[in-house]
Order: C-alpha cells, then structure tokens, then sequence
C-alpha cells in the first residue's frame, strides 16, 4: 500500500470517489458469479486478458477496441472449437495499480520510488513524479469510466454481432496464419449459423448480438476499492464496484493481511493469484476465510509458477481442495512465472515458456481428473513486441526495442494470444474426444 505523505488530500480524494457514481452494478457481479459457477462445475471457461497495467498515456479508444476485438475472436475459437460457454473477463477499466518487486529504482547512481502505476504515481523518472499523488486515483476513476463506456457500447451495440466474426480479425493479424486459421474457423461458425437459421433458430436475439463482457482487476490500492464500495438496495451486501471481479495479487494473499480482510466482505466473485510458494494447508485456509460456504463461483484460482513447478506442486493443492470438496475455479496465468530480463535490460516472457505452462496445466489436470477452468493473460491487440518468440512470429531479442510499449510487464501481441487460444481448444477438444480443428495439432 502507497504511504501518502498528506493524509487530508488523500481523504479529499476518497470521499471525491465516495460520491462518484458506481462503475458497475451488484446485479451485474452476480451475474458473473452464477457463468462462474458452471466454471468451477466443468461447464464453462473464463478468458480473462488484458494489459499488466493500464495507462494514462496509451489510453485511446481504438486500443480498447483492438483488445476487445482480439478477445472476442480467442473467445469465439474457444467457444467453437471447445463447444463450452466462455466467460469474458477484461483486465481493463481499472488495472492500475502495481506491486513491484524493489521498492526503489536505481538510475545513474540516483534512487527514486519505483514506479507503482497511474494510479499511483507516474513513470517518468523524477522525484516530483514517483510522488504517491492520490488525485491519480480520480483520474483512474475518469478513464475507467470511459474505458467501460466503449465496453459497453462495443458489446451490445453491434460491434459483436456474430455475423461479423470475419470483421474481428486485426490487420496485423490477419497476415499471419493465425489470421488464417480463424478465418477458416469463422468460415465453420458461418456455415453453422446457416444452418440455425435455415432450421429455425432465431438468430437476431440477443445471444447471437451481443457480447457479455465483464472487467476485472488486481485488487491492491484499498483508499480506491474501498472508496468504491456500495451496499446493494437489494441483497444489502456490500458490492466493490470498481469492477465485476476482483483478485487478490501473489504478494497480498497474506491470511492476517488487509487484502484478504476486504475483500473477504464484498460480494463480488474473487480470484487469488498463487505461485509454488503457497502450502496446501495455506490455500485451504484462504479458500475458508473467503469462501467459507463454499459457494461455486465465488473463488477462481489464478495458478501461476512456471511449467516444472506447476507439474511439482499443482497436483498437491488440487488434491487438499478435492479432498475437502471446495468449489473453485482453477485459472492458469502463464505470464506470470515466466518474466525474465533480456541481454538489453527489457523485462520479456518467451512464448514457449508460456506456452509449456499451459499445457503442463491441462496436463496436470487430465492426471487429477479437475476441470482446466480458464486463463489469465497479460495481451494486447496492438502488434507490439513485448515477448520473445512463438511459433507464427517469432520475435527476438533484438526486435523487442521495435514496439515495447508495456507500462510494467511484457503483453502478448494479438497473433501470439490467437496462438494460445488455439492450442487451448485444441486441448479442450481432446479432453471431450472430439477431433483436431487443424491437423497439425
Ligand atoms: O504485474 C506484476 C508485477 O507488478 C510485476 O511483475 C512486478 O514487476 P517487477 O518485478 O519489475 O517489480
Ligand atoms: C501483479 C500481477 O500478478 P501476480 O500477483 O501474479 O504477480 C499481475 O497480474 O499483474
Ligand atoms: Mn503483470
């Protein structure tokens, strides 16, 4: 939590927030939590992605538009290719805030603050900027409520009508062979939805229309979450409305820690990211002081650690929370135990390292007998070059400088998530018997 050195303007700001109008509603969360409950039930998978943090520069609506659109066409692949409901969830319209691993950073021998978000403070690198500034926090309130306005307007207005699947694919990405693949994939979608149609399904209703689409973020700077907390008129349960899902991060999940305490009192669904540092006996204490009905939907389990320490201690957290019959969602994040520095000093993630996670994931869950529930990713629909390799584009070391736009940790381009959905549904197909979409798979 940022230490602000003037308590008053930081109380200006909270009841500034405390006025300002909910992002979301508790009608909405619950939504998400009963679509979540199939998850933890085996009957559905959630796609949460978005950028590591959102920023005040790089905030435009036509990279709002790019994200979702690459979302929706990784949805519509997973959907297709592994007939199970996808939840869509973006890291998006709120995702500003960040726990870094040095307090401080080091530049020419001067040390500053390290850069914590926009939330927080900025990225440029003087004292007066790594100043915690809490007036940030209104103007992450600003943009998200922007930023959820395109949402909105994008999910229900016709941009995701399903008749215009072939208009989700990017430029960039359409020149790939991802790009052709789910041309191929859409060209199937296309002849399915001929064939409802021709058999009477109404395919103008809203399912085929709209997209449902929810935003989640970190759950780390409290003065802003708790400022936007509300009691709902109907229920009278306390709603966090700054988003429909919250999760708590690796370095919070502490049991005695005030992140678990807060948002062990909202109702909205919750997810906790852990590594291979968490014990079987300590997740099952976080699952209680969560979820202590053991409500399906309630707590997803953001799994991140790296491929052979997944394959290690993954097994044994799963068989503690069967054992005692808890209800969760189990989410792989493959981002984020595969951050290394490369030679020229840029955080990268190698798209194999990635990709070896996800499938130790579904492996591990094919051994156990458990539901591989979703994904976490940190992506991007704009063509940057933020991590190294994969099978379509190949990005190197050398070619990181090109397009390095991140604000904290390096994101998936459009193609290289495409990539990953792919080989997703293709796991999700051979788990329910059902042929390869592509024969090379
Ligand atoms: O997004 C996650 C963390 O904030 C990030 O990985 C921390 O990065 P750092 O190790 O550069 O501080
Ligand atoms: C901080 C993050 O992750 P973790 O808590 O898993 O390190 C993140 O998702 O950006
Ligand atoms: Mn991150």
């Amino acid at each position: 939590m940022p230490i602000y050195d003037d308590e008053e303007e930081l109380v200006k700001v909270e009841h500034a927030l405390a006025k300002s109008s909910p992002l979301v509603f508790a009608g909405e969360c619950r939504q998400l939590h009963e679509h979540l409950a199939k998850a933890a039930m085996g009957q559905s998978f959630l796609l949460m992605g978005g950028d590591c943090a959102e920023s005040f520069k790089e905030f435009h609506v036509d990279t709002i538009r790019d994200t979702f659109r690459v979302l929706l066409q990784m949805a519509l692949v997973l959907t297709f290719g592994g007939s199970m409901p996808v939840i869509k969830v973006g890291r998006m319209a709120g995702q500003f805030a960040k726990p870094r691993s040095e307090p401080q950073e080091e530049v020419n021998g001067l040390k500053l603050p390290s850069y914590r978000g926009d939330i927080i403070n900025s990225e440029s690198f003087t004292e007066e900027a790594r100043r915690n500034n809490p007036w940030r926090m209104l103007d992450a309130y600003h943009q998200s409520t922007q930023t959820l306005n395109i949402l909105r307007a994008f999910a229900t207005g016709g941009y995701a009508d399903i008749s215009r699947l072939h208009a989700w694919n990017l430029d960039f990405v359409e020149k790939s062979e991802e790009g052709s693949r789910y041309r191929k994939l859409a060209s199937k979608v296309d002849e399915s939805l001929r064939f409802m149609k021709a058999i009477g399904v109404n395919t103008e209703s809203a399912t085929f229309k709209q997209a449902q689409f929810y935003t989640a973020h970190e759950c780390l700077l409290l003065s802003y979450e708790q400022a936007l907390t509300r009691q709902d008129s109907t229920t009278g349960k306390w709603y966090d409305c700054s988003a429909h899902m919250l999760w708590i991060g690796e370095r919070t999940r502490q049991l005695d820690g005030a992140h678990l305490e807060f948002t062990r009192g909202i109702g909205n669904p919750l997810g906790v990211k852990i590594s291979d540092k968490i014990t079987p006996d300590e997740l099952l204490e976080v699952i209680d002081n969560l979820n202590p009905n053991n409500i399906p939907g309630r707590l997803s389990l953001i799994v991140r650690m790296g491929a052979d320490k997944l394959r290690e201690h993954l097994p044994a957290l799963i068989r503690a929370v069967q054992k005692e019959g808890r209800f969760v969602v189990w989410v792989s994040d493959p981002v984020h135990g595969n951050t290394i520095k490369a030679e020229n000093g840029l955080k990268t993630r190698p798209f194999e390292k990635i990709r070896d996670e996800l499938r130790a994931f579904f492996d591990v869950h094919d051994q156990m007998g458990t539901h591989p529930g979703g994904v976490h990713l940190e992506m991007t629909g704009k063509d940057v070059t933020e991590c190294i390799g994969g099978t379509i584009q190949d990005i190197k070391v050398d070619d990181l400088n090109k397009r390095y736009h991140t604000h904290c940790d390096p994101r998936l381009n459009g193609v290289q998530a495409l990539e990953l959905a792919f080989l997703i549904a293709e796991r999700m197909r051979s788990r329910t018997g059902l042929p390869p979409l592509f024969n090379d798979a």
